[in-house]
C-alpha cells in the first residue's frame, strides 16, 4: 500500500491495535507517530514496534500526511481545538471515535475535511479487525483507497453508504469483542464451578470460540443456524442448554444490548 506519514493522535488501545497491524503487515515503522500527553503508552510503542511519538499533537499533524483521531470521544473537542491552526486542505483525516459524526468534526477542527469515519475494533491488534468506514461522496478516490487499504493491512473491512450506519458498526464490531469476551468469561467461571483449573478453564473456552469462529469462515454457503443444529442432537445436552439460552431469552438480551449500543452512540453525537 502507498506510505503516507501518519499521526496517530491518542496511542491507547484502539491506535495500539491499528499499529501493532500495520507494522505486522509491513508498513514502515518511521512512517507512523503518536501522541499523547504522557509516556505510559507511548514508550512501549516506541520499543515495540519502532514508530516515532510525540507529545505535541500540533507537531505531529502537521507533519502528517494522514492524522487519525484515536482520543476519547469527551476529549475530542478540546483535543481538536489547537489542531484548527493545522492546514488540512491536503491531509487525509480518520477519525475512530464512536459518537462523534462528521459534522461535528468539521466544526471542531473548523475545517472542510477530507473525511474518512472508521469504526475498527481491537482484534485489528492480530490483523483480525473488522472495520466499518463511511465517507461522503466527495472524498477523493485515492483518498478512498488509502483508508480500505490501512484498514484491510488489520483485518477486514465495509463501507456503508449512510453516516448512521457506523453506529450499527459499533454494536455488531466496536463494542462486539467485548461481548464474546463477556461470553467467554461466564462459561470460563462455570467450568471453573464444575472443578476446572483455571487455566485448563481457559484453554476450554479459547479453543472452542476459536474453533467455533473458524467453522463458520470455514463454511460460507452453511448458515449459522445450522451449525448450531449441527452440534445439537436431539434429546441430548447441547439441545438442554439451547433450550435454557432460550428459556432466558438470550435473543433479546443480545438485540438490547446491540439497541443500548446505538443509542449510546447517538446520545453521544448530541453530548460531545
Ligand atoms: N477500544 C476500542 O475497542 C475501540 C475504540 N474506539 C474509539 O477509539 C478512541 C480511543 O479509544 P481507546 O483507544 O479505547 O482509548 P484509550 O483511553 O485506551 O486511549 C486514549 C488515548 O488518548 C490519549 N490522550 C488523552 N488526552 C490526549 C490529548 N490531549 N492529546 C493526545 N492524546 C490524548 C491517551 O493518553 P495517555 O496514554 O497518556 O493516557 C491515550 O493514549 C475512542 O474515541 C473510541 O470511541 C473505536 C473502536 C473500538
Ligand atoms: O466502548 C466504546 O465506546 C468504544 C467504541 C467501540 C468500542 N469501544
Amino acid at each position: 500500500m502507498e506510505q503516507r506519514s501518519i499521526a496517530f493522535i491518542g496511542a491507547g488501545n484502539m491506535a495500539r491495535s491499528i499499529i501493532a497491524g500495520l507494522i505486522a503487515s509491513g508498513y514502515d515503522a518511521k512512517k507512523i507517530t503518536a501522541t499523547a500527553p504522557s509516556e505510559t503508552r507511548l514508550a512501549p510503542l516506541q520499543h515495540d514496534f519502532g514508530i516515532n511519538t510525540d507529545s505535541d499533537n500540533l507537531r505531529a499533524a502537521q507533519q502528517a500526511d494522514v492524522v487519525v483521531l484515536a482520543v476519547k470521544p469527551q476529549l475530542m473537542a478540546d483535543v481538536c481545538l489547537p489542531l484548527q491552526a493545522v492546514d488540512f486542505s491536503n491531509k487525509l483525516v480518520i477519525s475512530i471515535a464512536a459518537g462523534i459524526n462528521s459534522a461535528r468534526l468539521a466544526t471542531m477542527l473548523d475545517s472542510q475535511l477530507h473525511l474518512v469515519r472508521v469504526m475498527p475494533n481491537t482484534p485489528a491488534l492480530i490483523g483480525k479487525g473488522m472495520s466499518g468506514l463511511y465517507a461522503d461522496s466527495t472524498l477523493a478516490p485515492q483518498d478512498h483507497q488509502f483508508a480500505s487499504d490501512l484498514l484491510q493491512a488489520v483485518g477486514e473491512i465495509c463501507w456503508v453508504k449512510q453516516e448512521a450506519d457506523i453506529n450499527g458498526i459499533i454494536a455488531a464490531a466496536g463494542s462486539a469483542p467485548a461481548y464474546f469476551f463477556l461470553f467467554m468469561e461466564a462459561i470460563q467461571q462455570q467450568a471453573m464451578a464444575q472443578g476446572f483449573d483455571e487455566q485448563t478453564a481457559r484453554l476450554l473456552v479459547q479453543q472452542t470460540a476459536l474453533g467455533a469462529a473458524e467453522m463458520v469462515q470455514a463454511n460460507p454457503e452453511t448458515d449459522l443456524a445450522t451449525l448450531r443444529q449441527q452440534v445439537t442432537s436431539k434429546g441430548g445436552t447441547t439441545a438442554e442448554a439451547i433450550n435454557t439460552f432460550n428459556h432466558h431469552h438470550l435473543t433479546e438480551i443480545v438485540a438490547k444490548a446491540m439497541q443500548a449500543a446505538v443509542a449510546r452512540a447517538q446520545e453521544m453525537e448530541q453530548l460531545f
